[in-house]
Formats: structure tokens, C-alpha cells, sequence
């Protein structure tokens, strides 16, 4: 039988949800957005089949909501649904980057005898909004899921079955745990890069030329600076307490950093490069939140003309590119073009394709 899902807020992350569910016969998906020109635009790129106007009254149709609005709305939306005309056995979920406070909503919920599980996809992207949507976002990246310690299995199950759609790694987590992990590889490493960025605007008040020379390197580390302000200031401040964890224990990291070279140890500093080495080049390369991409590097001469060369025979052999740039590009040696896929099997097609056509190296990173 059809079921009904209607997700609230259609930006990048309901966008790419709602997308990834058309795909199903058996779901008929409803759309609402805080700003109606989204839901228009997610009606004209066929990523729902419906829009409203009205969640409340479109919610007694719905068999699953999903709230994919910034943190700090789902809280409220969350106090809203009390009043909804729900049917009896919908589940309510959400794809927030916090749980704690919104699995407390859940408490409250399921004493009125409403059905809340949180979720949240690891994968997404420093760009916002229903144009950056992408059916295959959540292929192979990990979803965590936080249902209540009482929740009942067969619910749950009921949920994955809609989420499966996503192609992503269904996981069920504790909410304090969720929230402890994602300040580790996501909520923290936003502020660094944010805190770095601003670090070479302090400095390029002194000197123009340095931003000049942020180059591969720079650019990698502090992509998430580019994500939305406000999205972030509702999940640091939602997560603050495991943020202030993990920026205690980086500033204990930073102190050890700045005694080794008032002290000039060099064996001391090689360490701290090969023991961060060691471990970074053994991290699974599932996508995750911080892997959002599949990255191929191929390394070609550095003269104009080659980035046509290469993107002809993916176009000759329709392969889609969803990014393409060149580091480490110096006079007289070869740059490193690295061109990302939607996929793995995109990635697989493109790697085989410069294998047979050039004699270019390629590899992954
Ligand atoms: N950006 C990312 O990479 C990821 C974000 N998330 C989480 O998913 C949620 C959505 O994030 P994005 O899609 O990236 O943001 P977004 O900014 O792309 O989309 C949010 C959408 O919600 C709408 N909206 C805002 N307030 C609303 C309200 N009160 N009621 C209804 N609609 C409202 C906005 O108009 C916008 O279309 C957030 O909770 C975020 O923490 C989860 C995984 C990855
Ligand atoms: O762009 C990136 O690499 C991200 O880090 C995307 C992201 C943002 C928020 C999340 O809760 C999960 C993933």
C-alpha cells in the first residue's frame, strides 16, 4: 500500500531525502517549506509530488514526517505537532546534526503517545538550499538513528524500510553518544576551519599577498567555512557542552604542540606529523560526514588544454562530474587534476576511462 511522507523544509538535506524517496512506486511524497518559492521550485524539479501550504491539515494524511529544518526550528516545530491532526501510528523523525535536546522533544511527544525517532545522514555539503539537492547524497554514507531506549523494534524497522530508499547505512545510536561522536568529526572541525579562516583574514590586514598563497592545502581544511552561519550557530550552541569537550582537549593538544617547539624537539614534532599521518592514512573511506565526495586524482601535465582533454572522453563516455580542480600546480611538473563523482561506480567508470585513453596516472587519495 502507498505510503505518505511529508518533509518539512525542503533545502539541501529534505530536498536530497525527498528526491532519493520519489524513487519508490510505494511513496508519495508531500513537501512544505517555511519559504513557498522552495516548495515551488521543488514541485518544478519533480523532487515532490506535492506541495502544501498547510502542514498541520496535510499531517492527517501523512504516515511519516520528517523535519529536515535548521536544529533550532525542529525544536519548535516539535511543541507545534502536539496539536496536529495525526493518524494513530505515524512515526516522526527529523535529519538534524544534534539529538540531545531533540530526543528530550521525543519524551514529551511519546507520553502524548506520539511516535518520534531521530535521525541524521552523515553526508551533506558546505551549500544550502533545494538547488544543491542530490538524489545519490546519502549512497553509502552512515544515517544514524536515535530512537528511545523503549522505542519497539518493529517501529524502527518501519522507518528503515522508508529510509532504505537513500541507499545509506542505517545505525541506531544513544542520543548522548550521537551528539559526543558528531562534535568529534563534524561539530568541532567546523569551528577550526571557520577559527583558520579568520586566523588568514587577521593576518591579510597586514599582508595582501598571503591570501594569495592559500592554495590545496588551505582550501581542503577550511571547505566547511563556506557553510551556512546560521545553520551552525543553532548546532554548536544545541551541542555546546560536547564542543567545549573536544576544544578543552584540542587546546591541551596545542599546549604539548607549543612546548616542543619553544623547546625545539624536533624527533618530538616528526612524531606528532607521522603518529596524525599513520592514523588519517588507515581511516575507513566510507563516505562520512567529512568524506562527502568521490575524489579521483589524476595527475597531468600542467598546460592548458588538459582539463578539455580529460573532460571530453567523460563526456564521449557520459560520465557525470560534479566538480573538477587543480592543486599543486607549480612551473615544470605535473598538477594534480581532482575530479569528484556522484558515486562510486561514476568514479570506478572514470578511473578505467584515463587508464585506456592516456597514459596519465590516476589514483585515489
Ligand atoms: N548541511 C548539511 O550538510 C547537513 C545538514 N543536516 C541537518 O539537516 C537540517 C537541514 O539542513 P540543510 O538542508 O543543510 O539546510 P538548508 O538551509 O539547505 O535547508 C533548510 C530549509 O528549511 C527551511 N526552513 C527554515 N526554517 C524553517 C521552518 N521553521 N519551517 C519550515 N522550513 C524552514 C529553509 O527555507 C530551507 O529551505 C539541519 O537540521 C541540519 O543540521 C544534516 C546532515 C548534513
Ligand atoms: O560538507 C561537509 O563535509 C559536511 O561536514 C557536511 C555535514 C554537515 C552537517 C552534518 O550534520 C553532517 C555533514
Amino acid at each position: 500500500m502507498k505510503k505518505t511522507i511529508l518533509i518539512v523544509g525542503l533545502g539541501l538535506i529534505g530536498g536530497s531525502v525527498a528526491v532519493s524517496l520519489r524513487k519508490s512506486p510505494n511513496l508519495h511524497v508531500i513537501g512544505y517549506d517555511i519559504n513557498e518559492k522552495n516548495t515551488d521550485v521543488a514541485l518544478e524539479l519533480n523532487i515532490i509530488q506535492e506541495g502544501t501550504l498547510d502542514p498541520k491539515n496535510t499531517s492527517e494524511r501523512a504516515d511519516i514526517i520528517l523535519f529536515a529544518t535548521p536544529v533550532n526550528a525542529t525544536l519548535n516545530w516539535l511543541d507545534l505537532i502536539k496539536d496536529w491532526p495525526l493518524k494513530k501510528d505515524v512515526i516522526i523523525t527529523d535529519t538534524g546534526s544534534t539529538k540531545t535536546l531533540i530526543m528530550e522533544k521525543a519524551c514529551e511527544l511519546r507520553k502524548l503517545g506520539i511516535t518520534f525517532i531521530g535521525g541524521h545522514p552523515m553526508a551533506g555539503s558546505h551549500k544550502s538550499g533545494i538547488s544543491a539537492a542530490k538524489p545519490y547524497l546519502f549512497e553509502n554514507a552512515y544515517y544514524l538513528l536515535t530512537p528511545l531506549e523503549s522505542e519497539e523494534e518493529a517501529t524502527i524497522q518501519r522507518l528503515k524500510e522508508i529510509l532504505s530508499y537513500t541507499k545509506a547505512k542505517l545505525l541506531t545510536v544513544s542520543a548522548a553518544s550521537h551528539d559526543q561522536m558528531t562534535a568529534v568529526v563534524s561539530h568541532f572541525p567546523h569551528i577550526v576551519a571557520a577559527s583558520l579562516v579568520n586566523q588568514l583574514k587577521e593576518e591579510s590586514t597586514q599582508n595582501q599577498t598571503t591570501k594569495m598563497l592559500a592554495a590545496g592545502g588551505f582550501r581542503d581544511l577550511t571547505r566547511i567555512a563556506s557553510s551556512n552561519p546560521k545553520l551552525w550557530r543553532d548546532i554548536t550552541m544545541q551541542n555546546r557542552i560536547q564542543i567545549l569537550a573536544q576544544l578543552t582537549s584540542w587546546q591541551k593538544e596545542m599546549a604539548k604542540v607549543k612546548e616542543v617547539l619553544e623547546t625545539g624537539n624536533t624527533d618530538e614534532i616528526e612524531m606528532f606529523f607521522s603518529d596524525a599521518k599513520e592514523y588519517r592514512d588507515q581511516l575507513p573511506s566510507t563516505k562520512g560526514a567529512l568524506f562527502s565526495t568521490y575524489d579521483l586524482s589524476i595527475d597531468v601535465p600542467d598546460y592548458p588544454g588538459s582539463i578539455a582533454e580529460i573532460t571530453a572522453y567523460f563526456a564521449e563516455e557520459q560520465i557525470s562530474i560534479t566538480n573538477i580542480r587543480i592543486i599543486e600546480t607549480r612551473e615544470d611538473v605535473y598538477g594534480i587534476l581532482v575530479v569528484s563523482f556522484q558515486n562510486e561506480e561514476d568514479r570506478e567508470k572514470a578511473a578505467s576511462c584515463i587508464k585506456r585513453r592516456t597514459q596519465y596516472d590516476v589514483y585515489i587519495r
